[in-house]
Formats: C-alpha cells, sequence, structure tokens
C-alpha cells in the first residue's frame, strides 16, 4: 500500500487553477520529487497535501487514511511533516532552543524550565543535533548561522515531530554548490536512517537526478509525466516544457 497518495487533487484561486487534477502516489521508503518551472503548482500541492490549504476537489490519503481536510497540526501528528520554502526557524533562539522548542510542541509543551518534559527534551535536543552534524553550533544564535546551517536546522525542527514521510520544499535553494552537497548527502542519510518516505521539489536538476526514486512533472497545475529518472529525462514533453538543455546528469 502506498504511504501517500493523492487523488484528483485540485485547488483553484479565484478563477486560477494553480493546482489540477493531480493524482501522484508515493511508496514506503521512497525518494520521490515533484519538479516544473516557477509556478507549476508545485508548493501549492505540497500545501494541500499538508493542510496548509483546502483543496477544491480530490482526496490526500496518508496510509490509506483520508486526511483531506485535517488541519495541518493533526496531519503532522499523523507522521508527516514539511520543512518550508522559507526558513522556519526562531533566529533569536539559540540553535539547541530551537530544536528543543520544536520537540516540546510536538509534545503539546510550552518551554517550561522546571518541567520533566523540558530536561527530557534537552538530551533529545542534543541527540538530533548530532544527528544532522549541528552539535558544534548547539549554542550559537540561530540567525547568525550560515544560509545553509539554517537550512540543516530546519531540517532539524521538521525531523522533531519524528515523521515517517517528509516533505521538503526546495532544500538546496540559495546554496552554494558545497552546501548543496552537504545538505543532500545529509537528507540521504537521514532518510536511510530513519526509513523515510520523501517528497521534495527542487530547481536544481543534478540534485533531482542524483537522488530521486520516482519523478513527477508537474506544468501549469498538472503533472504531464511521472516515473523513474530514465523515463522523465527521455520524455519529450518534459523537455520541451522544462529541462531543454539543463544537465541532468549525476552530479560527480
Ligand atoms: N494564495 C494564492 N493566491 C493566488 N494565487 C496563488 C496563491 N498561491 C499560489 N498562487 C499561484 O499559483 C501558481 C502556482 O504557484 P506555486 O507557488 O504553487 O508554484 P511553484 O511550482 O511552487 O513555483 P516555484 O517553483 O516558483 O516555487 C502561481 O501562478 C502562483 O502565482
Amino acid at each position: 500500500m502506498p504511504v501517500l497518495e493523492v487523488c484528483g487533487l485540485s485547488k483553484s484561486f479565484g478563477g486560477f487553477r494553480a493546482v489540477s487534477d493531480v493524482d501522484l502516489v508515493v511508496a514506503e521508503g521512497e525518494i520521490a520529487a515533484v519538479i516544473g518551472p516557477n509556478g507549476a503548482g508545485k508548493s501549492t500541492l505540497f500545501s494541500l497535501i499538508t493542510g496548509h490549504l483546502q483543496p477544491t476537489a480530490g482526496r490526500v490519503l496518508v496510509n490509506g487514511r483520508d486526511i483531506t481536510g485535517v488541519a495541518p497540526h493533526k496531519i503532522c501528528g499523523m507522521g508527516l511533516g514539511r520543512s518550508f520554502q522559507r526558513t522556519n526557524i526562531f533566529p533569536k533562539l539559540t540553535v539547541l532552543e530551537n530544536v528543543r522548542a520544536a520537540l516540546l510542541a510536538h509534545r503539546g509543551q510550552g518551554p517550561n524550565f522546571w518541567s520533566r518534559a523540558n530536561r527530557l527534551c534537552h538530551g533529545e535536543a542534543q541527540a538530533l543535533l548530532a544527528s544532522i552534524g549541528l552539535s558544534v553550533h548547539a549554542p550559537a544564535t540561530a540567525g547568525t548561522l550560515s544560509y545553509g546551517n539554517q537550512k540543516q536546522l530546519e531540517l532539524g525542527i521538521a525531523l522533531a515531530s519524528d515523521p515517517k514521510i517528509l516533505l521538503l520544499d526546495e532544500p538546496t535553494a540559495g546554496m552554494s554548490a558545497s552546501e548543496t552537497h552537504e545538505t543532500i548527502a545529509l537528507i540521504e542519510r537521514i532518510a536511510r536512517e530513519r526509513r523515510l518516505t520523501l517528497l521534495f521539489t527542487e530547481h536544481d536538476m543534478a540534485v533531482v537526478f542524483s537522488i530521486a526514486h520516482r519523478i513527477a512533472v508537474m506544468y501549469q497545475g498538472r503533472v504531464i509525466a511521472h516515473g523513474d529518472p530514465v523515463a522523465v529525462r527521455a520524455d519529450a514533453q518534459v523537455r520541451r516544457v522544462y529541462l531543454g538543455d539543463q544537465p541532468v546528469g549525476p552530479r560527480s
């Protein structure tokens, strides 16, 4: 059974159809990418899946359960996590405090220095930071981190809700080549260690074609092609509307 299934999903803003009759199936443990030009509807699709937007039509199923119309925090509680395209961190808190706050929020608690939950979260936050390679920055104010490290922290915040399915919106946007390389290696390792199912959007085709098992291509709100990287790379319509002459070989 697929862990994530999208059936006939549509979203209109006024008279404009940003997402149009999209079907998508993601299997357990799969790394799946949604690609397409600017404005194709990728972020809107993600917001429909995570409950941040309500669809005009269609359904979203997680492990066979219909979650359409369910509030975002409840969907998150069902094991579907998300990191946002724009960073979602508290810039004035330390790196450790950011992760601890996310762990406490997942348990429905606020930060309370004397509570047992808070003390437990301290150790967990340190372990989580170690797993994403940010221990050395634990006491740093989050807003002073490099852009790449802030995106790593954002991944840590998303992992604090212990997701089984993780949606990443442009995880390497704005990164240098070396930051991109590190982040992709990190995401692959975390996905493997935690047996995560990943769905991500990305404009860097070298990243997409090096890690995705399956790719769906969106254009003007519709999925115009989906399949394994070899099939998508060879698709004439995809080449015409999106890939063009972009390098799509694996990153060296
Ligand atoms: N709240 C909104 N109200 C009106 N139109 C919207 C809204 N959100 C998105 N759109 C429009 O829907 C279309 C799809 O936008 P979306 O952000 O989902 O595309 P995208 O594929 O994620 O683009 P990008 O790659 O640039 O992030 C765009 O034309 C956008 O202007």
